[in-house]
């Protein structure tokens, strides 16, 4: 089975006023199968930029990346959506729920946007608020729902079409420490449950030593941390 998620030699350099920046300088990664990352480096090293290019968001200026062994420069950008939608999920700082639907219907959106049917698509958003502890919230609008509700309904978007890889950019970073703690560890679970691998960046030095390795970005590239 090819690895979810390969990075090779990315790079991604900014025009700044003064000249240019270069934020990665060719980064390699590989997720296994089902092995989750964590991704923890200064401010401003590039973890952002990093994870938009892993998540098709963006293009690497050279490298390539690689999800479920298709490379993403061969792909159109038909197929680079699809890819987006099928095989890879975020998680970020911010919820993005959309404000005017509920809940459920924030899980059920991408589903059906790749053309599950309603029924399925709402059974399997139902199992999976329940999973997070929702089930008595499915009708509530985000803006009724607390932070870290509303992550947790952000959680169950990100996972609704069983991605192979979860792209999460301080996920918990916006919650305080208690809630990120708890709010944290069922994203874990979740992500094991479905055997997803995941790439997570984080500031918290004890929510990495929970994920299976942690990487760092140094000068551009990926180092063991
Ligand atoms: N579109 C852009 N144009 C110019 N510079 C950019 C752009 N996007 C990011 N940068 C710069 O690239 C560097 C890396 O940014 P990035 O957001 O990837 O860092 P980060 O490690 O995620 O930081 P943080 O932990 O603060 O979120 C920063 O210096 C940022 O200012």
């Amino acid at each position: 089975m090819s690895e979810p998620l390969v990075l090779a030699g990315v790079a991604r350099r900014f025009r700044t006023g003064d000249g240019v920046l270069e934020v990665l300088r060719g980064a390699d990664l590989r997720l296994a199968a089902g092995e989750i990352v964590a991704l923890v480096a200064p401010s401003g090293a590039g973890k952002s930029t990093l994870l938009h290019i892993a998540g098709l968001l963006e293009r690497p200026d050279a490298g390539e990346v690689t999800v479920a062994g298709r490379a993403a420069s061969a792909m159109t950008e038909r197929e680079r959506t699809e890819a987006r939608g099928r095989r890879i999920g975020f998680v970020y700082q911010f919820h993005h729920l959309l404000p005017e639907f509920s809940a459920l219907e924030n899980v059920v959106m991408p589903q059906m946007i790749l053309g599950t049917a309603r029924r399925v698509a709402e059974a399997r958003a139902r199992a999976l608020l329940e999973q997070l502890g929702l089930g008595r919230r499915l009708s509530h609008r985000p803006s009724r729902l607390s932070g870290g509700e509303q992550q947790r309904v952000a959680i169950a978007r990100a996972l609704a079409n069983e991605p192979l890889v979860l792209l999460a950019d301080e996920p918990t970073g916006n919650l305080d420490a208690a809630t990120a703690e708890v709010v944290f560890g069922e994203l874990l679970a979740l992500v094991r449950g479905h055997g997803a691998a995941a790439l997570v960046a984080t500031h918290n030095p004890e929510l990495a030593d929970r994920m299976d390795r942690t990487v760092t970005l140094r000068e551009g590239r990926i180092m063991p941390a």
